[in-house]
């Protein structure tokens, strides 16, 4: 019998719930949000935060904007007590930011906790026991009632010390531990019977927070869950409904979102996600999920470079980076059809109108990611995307017919490097393939001259030591040229595709021009650079040529 058994598992029941509006609903503003990273980030590390990471991180919050930061345990820990201290005697709490402690149902654990928080000039005092099955039956061994009875003996204890301390204005938050495997009308029960003591009011309303501590179903089973809890708890509207959840099965911040159109008013979530196994519901997704569906995050994201590094810095933690939003390749196109889309969207952009570019949900810019980062190429990559490349980084405006040609060398060369191709290997792939004529035949001095309106048109072509003279006749330089190089190859040579253009990225106007010729039946390309168009023009014309004389096909004829 194999180990990987399924049938060792029960299916999660879902909520027999007729009356469910969450899913008509849409997001339209932020909850409010509430930092654990402190608590239950930090709670999750193999190694602790030192008081230097938590007070970077701290910072860090700060300035991303959370107005409510869990800043840890302090009846648990002598540092998570310290850091406490720390914040409240150096006055670093800015005014508009409430701290906020967990504590178990115990009394005292209760007790030092106030004691931490003595000077605060607001504090939210989090307590919380579990109510789930399991944990009645296996953990605390207790019925209902023995779990109502540390729930409202901490309550109790709580408001008693909070009295004690009248200087700080207190907020209580009540968390049923592990309510997702708690019985609805239990968990509803405890609720108010902790709220029956608090009193709360629309005024002076207290939080009572929610919890998928593991995350055991479905993200919509979990919003009938907040719903129906919402529809039954007494004084609904002197409750602020609190959600925080857990990744277990990778759906964290699904069930939040779902969790909000089903009525919660607040979330609680760490930076990255960082959390007790799996982690907790990610903040940065669910805000930029909300900012890219034009809705005000009430978090600025802006700086999501420095965002991350702090996280790493503090949790000693990698960053993925396909990480939602922020991780260092969510913005990167490798593979060519997605590149040619991007530049297609962004050339047409119009800034004015709403951001709509296929295959980038918001502008990078936003948080501080720049396009350069945008398309990379490796051997997934087509012409657009080494194109879009070659014009960012260098002002080369491949015409089509150039982009198809030149794809096949930079495909080649990813094949066999078996690596991403850089920018600066896609320019010197380019000069080799089309600009650069060493050890082939160069135009020395020549002549033009115009007698009846047909030019008359005479060159040295040098190779090594050896020197040519070359002549011929047309209607313009270029057809002269063409024709001069006819008599000299003594093959047919037709001009088959012109384009030029001034280097944008040259300070001294140089141009730039792209030729692509019929050579006995063959199609060959080059390219020529020069202040002077006719110059550019000729020497794209010869180094097409010298490519047929070395064999060098064009691929896509
Ligand atoms: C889902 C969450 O993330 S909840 C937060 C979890 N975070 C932490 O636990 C980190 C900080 N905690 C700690 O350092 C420790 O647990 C302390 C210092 C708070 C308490 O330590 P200890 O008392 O030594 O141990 P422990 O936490 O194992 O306590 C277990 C006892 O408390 C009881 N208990 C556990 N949780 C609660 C609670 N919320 N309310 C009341 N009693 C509780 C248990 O039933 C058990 O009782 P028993 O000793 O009679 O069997
Ligand atoms: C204490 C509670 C809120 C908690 O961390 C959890 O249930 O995960």
């Amino acid at each position: 019998m194999s180990q990987f058994d399924h049938s060792k598992y029960k299916a999660f029941a879902p909520i027999n719930k007729r009356d469910r509006r969450w899913p008509d609903k849409v997001i339209d503003k932020a909850p409010v949000w509430c930092s654990v990273d402190l608590r239950d980030g930090n709670q999750a590390l193999i190694e602790p935060m030192t008081a230097r990471q938590k007070s970077r991180l701290w910072d860090q919050l700060v300035k991303v904007g959370f107005k409510e930061i869990e800043v840890g345990f302090p009846s648990a820990s002598s540092h998570d007590y310290d850091f406490v201290r720390e914040l409240i005697e150096n006055d670093r709490i800015p005014e508009d930011v409430t701290i906020q402690v967990l504590v178990q149902a115990r009394k005292e654990l209760i007790e030092k906790t106030f004691e931490a928080l003595k000077g605060a000039r607001r504090a939210v005092v989090h307590v919380y026991n579990s109510t789930s099955t399991v944990q009645r039956e296996q953990v605390f061994g207790l019925d209902r009632q023995g779990i109502i009875d540390i729930a409202v003996n901490g309550a109790q204890l709580v408001q008693e010390c909070a009295e004690r301390y009248p200087e700080t204005e207190w907020v209580f938050e009540y968390s049923p531990e592990s309510f997702t495997g708690t019985e609805l009308d239990f968990a509803v029960e405890v609720c108010n019977a902790v709220t029956a003591v608090w009193q709360p009011t629309p005024e002076k309303p207290v939080i009572i927070n929610l919890p998928a501590t593991v995350e055991m179903s479905t993200p919509n089973v979990y919003a009938d869950q907040i719903e129906w809890f919402c529809d039954n708890v007494e004084n609904r509207d002197s409750l602020l409904i609190s959600l925080h959840t857990h990744n277990d099965r990778g759906c964290a911040v699904a069930a939040a979102e779902l969790g909000v159109m089903a009525g919660a008013d607040r979330v609680e979530g760490t930076l990255m996600g960082n959390g007790e196994r799996t982690g907790n519901m990610d903040v940065v997704t669910m805000a930029m999920n909300l900012y890219s569906q034009g809705v005000d995050p009430k978090l600025n994201l802006a700086n999501m470079d420095e965002i991350i590094q702090t996280v790493k810095a503090c949790t000693q933690l990698p960053v993925h980076p396909r990480h939602p939003w922020a991780g260092e390749l969510v913005f990167t196109a490798f593979s060519g059809s997605h590149q040619d889309a991007i530049k297609k969207c962004l050339s047409r952009r119009d800034e004015r109108q709403p951001w709509e570019v296929a295959y980038l949900p918001i502008d990078p810019a936003d948080i501080g990611r720049s396009y350069q980062e945008v398309i990379r190429i490796n051997s997934q990559s087509g012409k657009g995307g080494i194109a879009y490349v070659l014009e960012r980084d260098y002002g080369y405006e491949l015409p089509r017919w150039l982009q198809i040609d030149f794809s096949t060398a930079v495909q080649a060369f990813a094949e066999e490097s078996e690596s991403e191709v850089g920018s600066e290997q896609i320019y010197d792939l380019f000069q080799k393939t089309y600009l650069n004529g060493e050890g082939r035949w160069q135009l020395g001095n020549y002549n033009v001259s115009r007698e009846d309106h047909v030019d008359r048109f005479q060159a040295e072509l040098n190779r090594g030591g050896a020197r040519e003279t070359i002549s011929g006749t047309g209607n313009g330089v270029v057809a002269a040229f063409v024709d001069a190089m006819e008599t000299f190859t003594g093959k047919q040579i037709v001009l088959v595709e012109y384009n030029e253009h001034a280097l944008s990225q040259s300070a001294d106007a140089e141009a730039v021009c792209y030729i692509q010729l019929n050579i006995g039946g063959e199609r060959y390309c080059g390219c020529g650079r020069s202040h002077d168009i006719v110059q550019a023009s000729l020497d794209g014309i010869l180094r097409a040529i010298n490519k047929s004389a070395a064999g060098e096909q064009h691929a896509a004829a």
